[in-house]
C-alpha cells in the first residue's frame, strides 16, 4: 500500500491565447471546474495503473463529492478528513500551446496538524510507503517522523518552494524532480545538463534514487552508479496540467508491481504522453489499459 500525504484541490481551468500579463484583463472563451491537486492527481493515477493506494487528505465538507469519486477510482478513502475551511483551489490557464500557469490557493491542504500527522503515522507498518508532494504543510515534521517509524518516504518537490530545501530530504527513498525543480534545489542554472542536474544530486543527495522528468524530452532515473534514460513519446500536447503527476504515478504503481525502473519509466513516460492529449488534470489520467496499448504500438 502506498499512503499518499497528498492535496486535494478543486481546479478552475480557463483556456487563453496566452498568460495574462500584469494589468491585464483578458478573456477566456472556455471555462471547466473539475478535481484536481497534485496529492489527487497522483493518488488517481496510481489507481488508474492498477496500484493500491490510500490518500491521507483534507477537504472543505461542502466538497464531500471528492471522496465518492476517490472512492469510486479505486483509492483509499478513509483518512480524508471533511473541513470547515474551504477546500484548497487552482485558478488554471492554458494557453493556445497547452502550457498551463497556476494559482494556488492552499486551504484545507494546509490545515495539518501535528496529532493528525501523528495518528496517520501510527497505522503504519515499518516498510510501508509515504508518498507526498509539497502541497501540504508540516512536511519538516512528517518526513522524520515516517522514517522513525520505518516508512520509505518518496518526494515531489512539486511545487518548489523555498522550504523544500530546508527538508531532510537526504532521508528519503526516491526524489522526483523536473528540471526546474532540481535546478532550484541545487542552486543551479536552469539551462543545466540532465547529466550536471544528476551528478549533483549525487553529490549532494549520496544514494537517494532520483527521477529527473524534463517534460516531452522525457525522463532519467539514477541510482548509485545505476544512469537510465527513456525518451518522452512524441506527441501533440493540448493540455500538459496534471502530465508530472500522471508519471509519478504511473512510475510508482509500476514499482509497487516490482517492474524494474526501466519498465516503471517506459509505464510513466507512455502515460504522461496520453495525459497531455486530454483536458484538465484528474479527467487527463488515462486508464492502465490506455497505457498497454500505446507501449504496444510504440513497441
Ligand atoms: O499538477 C497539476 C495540479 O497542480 C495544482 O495543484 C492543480 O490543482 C493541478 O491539478
Amino acid at each position: 500500500m502506498i499512503f499518499n500525504f497528498g492535496s486535494i484541490n478543486i481546479d478552475y481551468t480557463y483556456r487563453v491565447p496566452y498568460f495574462v500579463r500584469p494589468g491585464e484583463t483578458l478573456e477566456s472563451g472556455e471555462y471547466n471546474i473539475g478535481l484536481g491537486g497534485k496529492g489527487v492527481n497522483q493518488s488517481l493515477a496510481i489507481a488508474r495503473a492498477k496500484g493500491r493506494v490510500s490518500h491521507w487528505g483534507r477537504v472543505s465538507s461542502i466538497d464531500a463529492w471528492v471522496i465518492s469519486e476517490l472512492e469510486s477510482a479505486g483509492v483509499g478513502v478513509k483518512d480524508i478528513e471533511l473541513t470547515p475551511e474551504p477546500s484548497g483551489h487552482a485558478i488554471i490557464q492554458i494557453d493556445a500551446l497547452g502550457e498551463n500557469a497556476i494559482l494556488l490557493f492552499s486551504g484545507a491542504n494546509h490545515g495539518f496538524t501535528q496529532e493528525k500527522m501523528t495518528a496517520l503515522i501510527a497505522q503504519t507498518a515499518p516498510g510501508d510507503t509515504i508518498l507526498i508532494q509539497n502541497e501540504c504543510n508540516g512536511l519538516d515534521q512528517l518526513i522524520p517522523l515516517a522514517v522513525s517509524h520505518g516508512c520509505k518516504v518518496i518526494f515531489n518537490s512539486a511545487p518548489m518552494t523555498a522550504k523544500v530545501s530546508s527538508l531532510p530530504l537526504d532521508q528519503c527513498e526516491l526524489l522526483f524532480f523536473n528540471r526546474t525543480e532540481a535546478a532550484a534545489l541545487l542552486e543551479m542554472p536552469v539551462e543545466s545538463s540532465a547529466a550536471d542536474l544528476l551528478r549533483r544530486c549525487k553529490k549532494s543527495l549520496g544514494d537517494v534514487e532520483v527521477v529527473l522528468t524534463l517534460g516531452s524530452e522525457g525522463a532519467w532515473y539514477q541510482r548509485s552508479s545505476e544512469t537510465l534514460f527513456h525518451a518522452a513519446l512524441k506527441v501533440k500536447a493540448i493540455d500538459t496540467t496534471a502530465a508530472g503527476d500522471t508519471f509519478v504515478g504511473y512510475f510508482l504503481a509500476a514499482r509497487q508491481a516490482g517492474l524494474k525502473p526501466s519498465q516503471c519509466l517506459q509505464r510513466a513516460t507512455a502515460a504522461a504522453a496520453l495525459a497531455v492529449q486530454k483536458r484538465g488534470a484528474a479527467s487527463s489520467i488515462p486508464m492502465a489499459e490506455e497505457v498497454d496499448g500505446i507501449i504496444y504500438q510504440s513497441t
